[in-house]
């Protein structure tokens, strides 16, 4: 198995030879360097952590004033300050199986650099290589773990994390935050008339319809079967109920096409604002039980917990 890190590009070729005050490194102290480095980017396997620890590393050898590593999804991920000279790496892994791409590295800093000192940075990125794809590769099961494989939505265990997260956030910044969830009417019967196929598809389609109509920044969960959960953060209790109001119509006017027909289907939703004493268990339980109320009432509806009153609640016995 053959490994390589390619360079796509040096945007910052040095012409002059700028005199470099730390590249002086005679070839055994280099070997120990790189066998140093190596030791070190072994002990994580999380991705930011072992960018820090290779930044750390090369900046005693080579003066770098910011590095910028992108993944291979286009996640960005920066430590020091870019500056205007830079060089970029695009890095990648070679082997039988053709080639694995691993993203790229950007080295910045106020001046060129100039040739040994890329000479040297090319020599700390081998270490890299194989700790990078390793970390990687630990994120995506990581996300995979946490992610609905029929909807790509987070799943029931992200959904509680991301629930304790924004619960905190919400009170640490006194902002509000609301919970909606979402269930599709009568699904039993789609399952019965069109089969259990069909039954995924409009799944997926009801979980692109609520991701379409609410702000990237809100949080969609599949809970179960055919119900969502979605996180409002900083949404207080009206805010809820027109977005709630909004997905449910979109919901309602949407046909899911599949092989033999053209499916519509319609949704129930219960809406609850965190309140000062609630946990995840009590904000879920009133959204939920807005939501019973919803399919009590006769399903395609909204219901928002806090916006039915103390007497309306104990005569809808919510
Ligand atoms: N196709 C498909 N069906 C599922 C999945 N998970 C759960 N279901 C089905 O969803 C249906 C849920 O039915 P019920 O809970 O009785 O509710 P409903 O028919 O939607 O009726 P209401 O919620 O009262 O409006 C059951 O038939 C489950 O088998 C899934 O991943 N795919």
């Amino acid at each position: 198995m053959v490994t390589s890190v390619q360079i796509s590009s040096r945007a910052s070729k040095a012409k002059e030879v700028i005199a470099p005050s730390r590249i002086a490194v005679p070839k055994q102290d280099l070997s120990d360097e790189l066998f140093r480095l190596t030791q070190r980017l072994q002990t994580s396997l999380e991705l930011e952590q072992i960018l820090e620890i290779f930044f750390q590393h090369i900046q005693q050898h080579v003066s770098i004033g910011g590095m910028v590593y992108t993944t291979p999804c286009n996640q960005h991920i920066k430590l020091g300050r870019p500056n205007i000279h830079h060089v970029d790496y695009q890095l990648s892994r070679q082997s039988n199986d053709g080639d694995d791409g691993l993203g790229g590295i950007v080295f910045s800093r106020a001046k060129r650099f100039a040739e040994q000192e890329l000479i040297l940075i090319e020599s700390f990125l081998g270490p890299l290589i194989y700790p990078l794809r390793n970390a990687l590769m630990y994120r995506e099961a990581l996300a995979a773990a946490m992610c609905d494989p029929l909807t790509k939505t987070g799943n029931r265990a992200a959904m509680s994390n991301a629930l304790q997260r924004e619960i905190q956030l919400a009170n640490r910044y006194h902002q509000p935050l609301s919970m909606m969830v979402i269930d599709i009417d009568h699904f039993k019967a789609v399952n019965d008339n069109y089969g259990h196929a069909a039954g995924d598809d409009v799944i997926c389609s009801v979980a692109k319809a609520i991701t379409t109509v609410c702000r990237e920044t809100d949080l969609t969960f599949r809970f179960g079967g055919e119900e969502f959960v979605v996180l409002l953060n900083k949404t207080d209790a009206a805010g809820a109920r027109v977005i709630a109001e909004r997905v449910r119509r979109y919901i309602a006017g949407l046909s899911t096409k599949t092989e033999q027909h053209d499916i519509a289907v319609t949704a129930s939703i219960g809406t609850a604002e965190l309140n000062q004493d609630d946990d995840s268990v009590s904000l879920f339980e009133r959204a939920d039980s807005a939501l019973y109320k919803a399919k009590q009432q006769g399903r395609n509806q909204v219901v928002s917990y806090d916006l039915v009153d103390d007497v309306q609640r104990s005569l809808l016995g919510m």
